[in-house]
């Protein structure tokens, strides 16, 4: 028998990991410096302890949650590595295990059903035996839109499926396919057989945007008292189309597409959507009951046909199979403007703050110039890293800062786990702004108050220092609160902006701004009065 070649192979990037590892060596007894200046503190006199316990106290919680942090994002700078997969060695078609592909979707209205039928063609496309692929859709909605859109996704994909099989298309997410189609040129060096092909197909996809479109109208007008997005009575529909139309491909070539909607009674926790997760599992279980399962959210799409050939190749090496449970794609984000000013590509950051003063200066510029280097590694520019810098501050005092607070209260029992499923309908206005590298203010106030709060505070330490400095002298000492205060405002420039300069609807309320002058007041009042004691 011929000896079997690996189905993929593990690079460790050597020169990267001992770049990490010795970073993480040298950032580590600065931390430690650090945490042993903080603590030696209470072992001193009273006499010498010029600043106050609680601020110590403040300061000393924050340093060594920002070193924690560190600590946890060196597990995936340990040990990088690179996977190459080989799926042309997989076996023969008819041995792949069949896989269940799980869809989510919630709410027709914040999650368009165009979108979901993209997401659902571009499953069904995938490069995989049509009769191992089942695709399952759950509409937590439990909307007639939605059923309808199914019953039109799989009248298109019978057109969809063969030419993408036949001209090997890449992007098998159609509405992907044709937006990008719109932005290039390159028609001269085709045959003209596939441009004619693609211009029937593309007429295919007009009308089935029509029929989705009408649907929604339908919808509209159509009797809400039956059944609610959280109130409805569980429909289960293997979709299928005997209508002698013109076929593109027989039933058989298609893979099998349910619509599953489970029921919810406002009375009964539905878990959103590992809730609709399991009921997924339930109905697959009688219907196909695959051995592998792929899990989408509505609007992603599979950018790449041979995906879930990919997966197997890690799946069937039975030198990890018994031991490995899931197989996890990069999140691709499509539409990303050059200058992303919202950091969509998902690369990590961090920092630590402010003055024993050598030792923060090491940590500061360690930690700048390690993240400097991931990011120019990665393919990255200045930019990108400047525009990472600000998203994690945003994150600090917003995301993080709201998400802690729920954590707290969830623990006292005070909430309740809530979900609010993210508007996916295109905002033009947005799009132009972020495009532009503008970013857009129209949000709520509670998520702007603390961002806006921030950069008054900062402010004002910025011109309290330089003054003071000014007056009274002790550059030295004031040196570091003004240079991370500048710091902080120059990264934070477009917030500025948005408070100050910008007139347009995506600017920051002035309302807001005026709230966050008097939170900052309060904040610096409070501050003056610990350093009494
Ligand atoms: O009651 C619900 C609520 C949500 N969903 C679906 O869950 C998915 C994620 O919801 P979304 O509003 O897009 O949340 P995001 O914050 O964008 O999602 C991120 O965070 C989620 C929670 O951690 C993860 O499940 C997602 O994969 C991840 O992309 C979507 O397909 C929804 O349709 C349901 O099926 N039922
Ligand atoms: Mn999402």
């Amino acid at each position: 028998m011929e000896k079997s070649l690996p189905l993929h192979i593990c690079h460790v990037q050597k020169s990267t990991t001992i770049i990490n590892r010795s970073h993480a060596f040298l950032h580590s007894i600065a931390l430690l410096a650090l945490i042993y200046y903080r603590a030696s503190y209470f072992f001193r006199d009273t006499k010498t302890k010029d600043i106050p316990i609680l601020l110590w106290l403040m300061v000393f919680g924050s340093e060594l949650l920002l070193s924690f942090q560190w600590l946890l994002n060196q597990a995936y700078r340990w040990r990088p590595v690179s996977r190459t997969v080989f799926p042309e060695r997989l076996p023969e078609d008819k041995e792949l295990p069949g896989i269940d592909v799980f869809i989510c979707t919630a709410d027709p209205n914040k999650e368009p059903t165009l979108g979901v039928m993209n997401t659902v063609i571009s499953a069904m496309a995938l490069d995989y035996p049509p009769e191992k692929l089942y695709v399952y859709l759950s509409d937590d909605g439990g909307s007639p839109v939605t059923l309808q859109g199914m019953r039109e996704a799989w009248r298109f994909a019978r057109w969809w499926l063969p030419f993408c099989r036949t001209y090997g298309i890449k992007t098998r997410c159609p509405g992907a396919y044709f937006s990008a189609l719109e932005d290039e040129n390159y028609d001269s060096y085709l045959d003209t057989k596939f441009i004619a092909e693609r211009l029937k197909i593309k007429g295919k996809y007009e009308l089935f945007k029509e029929q989705v479109m009408k649907a929604r109208e339908m919808g509209r007008i159509g009797d809400k008292s039956i059944s609610t997005c959280q109130d409805h009575p569980p429909v289960v529909e293997v979709i299928h189309d005997n209508s002698t139309d013109a076929l593109g491909v027989d039933q058989a070539e298609m893979p099998l597409l349910v619509y599953v909607s489970r029921e919810k009674r406002p009375s009964h926790a539905h878990h959103f959507k590992a809730g609709a997760l399991n009921v997924l599992l339930r109905v697959s279980g009688i219907i196909s009951n695959s051995s592998y399962i792929l899990v989408l959210d509505c609007d992603m799409y599979c950018n790449d046909p041979s995906s879930a050939r990919q997966a197997m190749c890690f799946h069937l090496d039975p030198k990890i199979s018994a031991t490995l449970a899931f197989v996890q794609f990069p999140k691709k984000f499509h539409n990303l403007s050059k200058n992303d000013i919202y950091d969509g590509r998902l690369r990590s950051a961090f920092a630590v703050s402010t003055s024993w003063f050598m030792i923060y200066s090491f940590l500061f510029l360690s930690s700048i110039f390690k993240q400097v280097e991931e990011v120019l590694s990665t393919g990255g520019s200045i930019q990108t890293w400047w525009n990472e810098q600000r998203i994690w501050m945003i994150k600090s005092v917003t995301a993080y800062f709201y998400g802690t607070l729920d954590a707290i209260l969830k623990l006292f029992g005070m909430r309740e786990a809530r979900f609010i499923p993210t508007n996916k309908v295109d905002d033009d206005e947005q799009i132009k702004l972020y495009q532009r590298g503008t970013f857009d203010f129209r949000t709520s106030t509670a998520l702007l108050a603390p961002l806006v709060t921030f950069v008054i505070l900062n402010l004002a330490s910025f011109i309290g220092g330089i003054s003071r400095a000014i007056i009274a002298g002790g550059m030295e000492e004031l040196f570091g609160q003004i240079f991370l205060s500048f710091f902080f405002l120059i990264v934070n420039y477009p917030i500025i902006n948005g408070m100050i300069v910008r007139k347009d609807r995506g600017r920051v309320p002035p309302s807001v701004t005026l709230l966050c002058v008097v939170i900052s007041m309060i904040f610096l009042a409070l501050g003056s009065i610990v350093l009494m004691f």
